[in-house]
């Protein structure tokens, strides 16, 4: 098959889809890969490299669409990618479709087959493709937490861990799952005060175990999250309901009501957000204000640390991407039904129940477009 890796072209996106060892696996299985002039370069990698594993440089993304059955990125493809693809194509990336409309409905026109990294699961129900950069995100969310509550971004200016004689911020972190656990990891290491709310009490469990009583574990109902909230400094949202719409768990109300400076990370802004008062924000412009409280909402945290991502990224996806460049899309989805839950779209119908219901689509079971 011929793979092909554009560059990424999202604001400040810098991560890549494939790394040259990767690559080099590929064409070891008797794949062609055509990768997209400095595809690499804000990870790291340079075209000689990629050439070096047996990658041809191609000089435009067009070039790149145009050559390549499978297209394999990180972010989901913006306006100008998405009027490129075929019903030849295969696309293998990030889509958050739940939130997106106008995505859902180009990748229905353009008839391709769509497979979304954050729904693939696997055995035990996890969320394989999805889990490293929550981990990467998690972790970021505490530097850009502690970043936001500075005066200078008009933060409350508390330093999370305080000092001897001084108490430290109240962290809460709504969403104990891979970005809650990575989130919670940075904040303990930090010397903050965290507590983690979540609705499943196997998920609180596990928590209070792994962090030995120095994380405050809180079963999450509204009345429960309010007072949470409204005594936070931090808030990071990181609830998930694979492949829906992120719940609005905290009010446009509730924000109000927040200590003047306090400051929220919605990491679960490429769902939509779960605060009302959420909106994306890109690396460039990361932070706005909402009633004195400090708003992060940038949808792609990870390309901002993009030579870590990338590598964690690919050693993640990398045995995906050679199951269906070796048996094609069709016979790989229909081989692993961990797989076929990764996709979202296929020639023109939505295959993934929770986008469908979101958007008003008919929902058409994966099985019966293969
Ligand atoms: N902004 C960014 O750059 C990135 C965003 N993400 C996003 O972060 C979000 C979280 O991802 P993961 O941690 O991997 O998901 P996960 O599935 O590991 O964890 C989600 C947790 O939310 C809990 N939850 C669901 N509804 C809840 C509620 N009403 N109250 C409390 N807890 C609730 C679940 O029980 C689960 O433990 C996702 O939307 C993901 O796409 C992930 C990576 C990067
Ligand atoms: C998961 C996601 O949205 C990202 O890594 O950018
Ligand atoms: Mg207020």
């Amino acid at each position: 098959m011929i793979v092909g890796i554009p560059k990424e072209i999202k604001n400040n996106e810098f991560r890549v889809a494939m790394t040259p060892a990767g690559v080099a696996e590929l064409v070891k299985n008797g794949h062609r890969v055509v990768v997209e002039t400095t595809a690499g370069t804000g990870s790291g990698f340079a075209d000689a490299d990629y050439q070096h594993a047996g990658a041809e440089i191609l000089e435009n993304a067009e070039a790149v669409f145009s050559t390549a059955k499978m297209i394999v990125k990180v972010k989901e493809p913006q306006a100008v990618e998405r009027a490129r693809l075929t019903k030849e194509h295969t696309l293998f990336t990030y889509l958050h479709l739940a939130p997106d409309p106008e995505q859902t409905a180009d990748l229905v026109n353009s008839q391709a087959t769509c497979i979304a990294y954050e729904t693939v699961t696997d055995a035990l129900g996890r969320l394989p493709l999805l889990a490293p950069m929550s981990e990467v995100a998690g972790r970021m969310s505490i530097q850009a937490g502690a970043y936001a509550l500075e005066k200078s971004r008009a933060g409350r200016g508390m330093l999370l861990g305080g000092v001897p004689g001084v108490s430290p911020a109240k962290v809460v972190i709504i969403g104990g799952g891979v970005v809650g656990r990575n989130a919670a990891q940075m904040a303990v290491g930090m010397r903050a005060d965290v507590t983690i709310l979540d609705r499943s009490i196997d998920v609180l469990r596990a928590i209070d175990a792994e962090f030995d009583g120095r994380v405050k574990t809180i079963f999450s109902t509204s009345l429960a999250l309010e007072e949470q909230v409204l005594a936070a400094d931090l808030v990071i949202g990181s609830v998930l309901i694979p492949g829906a719409a992120a719940p609005k768990l905290v009010s446009a109300e509730m924000v109000k009501k927040m200590k003047p400076g306090a400051a929220v990370v919605d990491v679960a802004i490429d769902q939509g957000g779960c605060f009302a008062t959420a909106k994306a924000t890109t690396h460039a412009e990361p932070t706005y204000i909402v009633d004195d409280v400090v708003h992060y909402c940038v949808a792609n945290m990870p390309g901002a640390v993009a030579r870590t991502s990338t590598y964690a990224l690919s050693n993640a996806t990398l045995p995906y991407i050679i199951k269906l460049a070796n048996l094609g899309a069709e016979a790989a989805l229909k081989q692993d039904n961990y797989l076929l839950e990764g996709l979202n779209v296929r020639h023109g119908k939505v295959t993934c129940e929770s986008v469908a219901t979101e958007l008003g689509y008919d929902f058409v079971p994966a099985l019966e477009t293969l």
